[in-house]
């Protein structure tokens, strides 16, 4: 069964992620020593400023010398570009990190120099950055839900069928994505089976129709209802009450 969490308030939601990451930290740390966990850009990353930056109770319990940071999907742009996942995270965290001079994690980017290159360059970014995830499985995957049903950059619709019919490659590119940028590289549902705890992050009142499709009528050509259903069990929905405001779903609070 998914669970589903649900807040009234955003700095309440974010706190309970940021509760939650810190038990999947602590558990991946006392198995083997690192915590391996793959994070998704577009508005889950002001949640992780809130709760691994701002939240002096989560922020502290933290072991970022011991984090491996992946990206679940990363668009083909200089890291610097304003619609770089890596980036966006780096300006709400890392940097604070940096200011804070705390030791921080090991990130794992893509090889910027092949961005904006050619369909050979597109592929290869997705070969190299597939050399570089772990040999075991996630730890963690933290996701974002688009009002489309996509997430990672694994979108819904015959075009781009091939990411989600993929069984054994781990990172693909993702092109003529229908969200700009159009190129990207995205994990694949492999890897999202093999994760040991999967986590969405959904809020707004502009979610609450892609959460009714994805809950209610359980469409599952929507990638985020085929994540569900392949974790099953292991899969936690952290939402606002925006975001499920009128969809009778059984929600309740996280607990440790
Ligand atoms: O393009 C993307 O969108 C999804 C969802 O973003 P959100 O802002 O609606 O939460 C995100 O999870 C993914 O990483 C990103 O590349």
């Amino acid at each position: 069964m998914v669970s589903i969490h649900e807040y009234s308030n955003s700095n309440e939601l974010a706190t309970s992620v940021g509760t939650f990451i810190v038990e999947e930290q602590n558990k991946a740390l006392k198995s083997h020593g690192k915590f391996n966990v793959a994070i998704s850009g577009g508005s889950l990353i002001k949640v992780l400023r809130e709760a691994l930056v701002n939240d002096a109770t989560v922020s502290s319990q933290v072991e970022w010398s011991k984090w491996h940071i992946y990206f679940s999907d990363e668009r083909l742009v200089p890291l610097e570009h304003e619609d770089s996942n890596y980036g966006s995270f780096k300006d709400a965290v890392l940097e604070e990190l940096t200011r804070k001079q705390v030791i921080g994690p090991v990130v794992y980017t893509i090889n910027e120099s092949l961005v904006q290159e050619g369909k050979s360059e597109n592929e290869k970014v997705a070969k190299e950055y597939e050399s570089l995830l772990p040999d075991e499985p996630f730890d963690l995957i933290l996701l974002g839900c688009g009002p489309d049903g996509h997430t990672c950059s694994l979108f819904p619709g015959e075009a781009h069928k091939y990411l989600l019919e993929e069984k054994t490659r781990q990172v693909m590119w993702c092109h003529d994505s229908p969200k700009p940028p159009s190129d990207r590289i995205t994990i694949t549902l492999p890897v999202l089976s093999a994760s040991k705890a999967v986590a969405f992050v959904a809020e707004g009142s502009g979610k609450v129709s892609i959460l009714d499709e994805i809950f209610n009528k359980q469409n599952q050509e929507l990638p985020c209802t085929i994540v569900n259903s392949e974790n099953d069990g292991k899969t936690r929905w952290f939402v606002n009450s925006d975001a499920v405001k009128g969809l009778g779903l059984k929600t309740g609070k996280y607990s440790t």
